[in-house]
């Protein structure tokens, strides 16, 4: 039996949210769920929360495809982006970027060394839109309530989509509840046809939120950039948040401003270089 080819890949990180990187634009890859969890392993592959296969775009410089690393295909990812766009800055010689992804045409900017600014574009609130699976007039709360009747109560989150489906709690503390614990319920949460990504968000002030977030299809993670995106869309739509303000998430700081003109996330932050290699044989794609 001859062994699979091995493919090169890069692992990058945007705020300890790690990525595998693929280059599929001269070469094919044929990434699926056995292949991206096997990856993802941080035991047994090379260890990552998403892998990322970049394809040849008509109309962007690359389309962006995002494997979570419990192997499903996503639409978005906002510290990935940030990563993509740095490495074709280096490559156009350029400091703008597009990048196509299932989540939107997206465009980025160079913000500085490693430094990399992204148009999210437009936050959709309608509830066929996040999904939901009920009609909610209103999703700026829903009726959500989560926590055993002996433990302190949560509800009432905000919902909305940045490319992927988003819920938020508001909390005076984020360790009111265990988000390792509640966070796989209420991402499988019926009311979530397409499942959602969780989180937890403590405001500060008008200008600096905290938060926590338990990925959907990937659990905790150090930082989640659209989840920074849905916490900035939503708290600003509820008034409670300034046009411009810092999300701090484990990993570190993200810089998030709603553009008045037309209402985009526009998101701001840093891009790591960790190291590069070829897959081992039986990890190839
Ligand atoms: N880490 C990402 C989000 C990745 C996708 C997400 N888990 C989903 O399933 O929607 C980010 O930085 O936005």
């Amino acid at each position: 039996m001859t062994a699979a080819a091995p493919r090169h890949f890069r692992k990058m990180n945007g705020l300890g949210n790690d990525f595998v990187v693929f280059d599929a634009r001269t070469h094919a890859v044929a990434m699926d769920e056995t292949k991206a969890r096997a990856i993802a392993d941080r035991k047994t592959g090379i260890g990552c929360d998403q892998l990322i296969v970049l394809e040849p775009s008509k109309k962007a410089d690359v389309t962006m495809r995002i494997w979570n690393n419990e192997g499903g295909e996503v639409e978005s990812c906002g510290n990935a982006t940030r990563c993509i766009a740095d490495i074709l800055f280096d490559e156009k010689k350029s400091t703008r970027a597009t990048i196509d992804t299932k989540g939107g045409f997206l465009v980025a900017e160079k913000g500085g060394e490693r430094l990399v600014t992204v148009d999210m574009g437009a936050p959709r609130f309608d509830w066929q839109d996040i999904p939901l699976s009920e009609k909610f007039h209103d999703t700026r709360y829903i009726d959500l309530h989560v926590g055993p009747v002996d433990a302190p109560l949560i509800d009432r989150p905000s919902v909305v989509n940045v490319g992927n489906p988003h819920c938020i709690f508001w909390v005076k503390d984020l360790d009111v509840v265990d988000l390792s614990k509640v966070g796989p319920m209420l991402e499988h949460h019926p009311l979530f046809p397409r499942r959602a990504n969780i989180t937890l968000a403590r405001i500060d002030d008008r200008s600096h939120v905290v938060i926590k977030v338990w990925e959907r299809g990937a659990g905790l993670t150090k930082a989640c950039g659209t989840a920074a995106c849905a916490v900035m869309a939503a708290g600003h739509r509820l008034k409670r948040l300034d046009a411009k303000a810092t999300i701090t998430l484990p990993g570190g700081d993200l810089f998030m401003e709603i553009r008045e003109r037309d209402g985009h996330v526009i998101m701001t932050g840093p891009v790591a270089y960790e190291f590069e290699g070829d897959l081992p044989p039986h990890l190839a794609v």
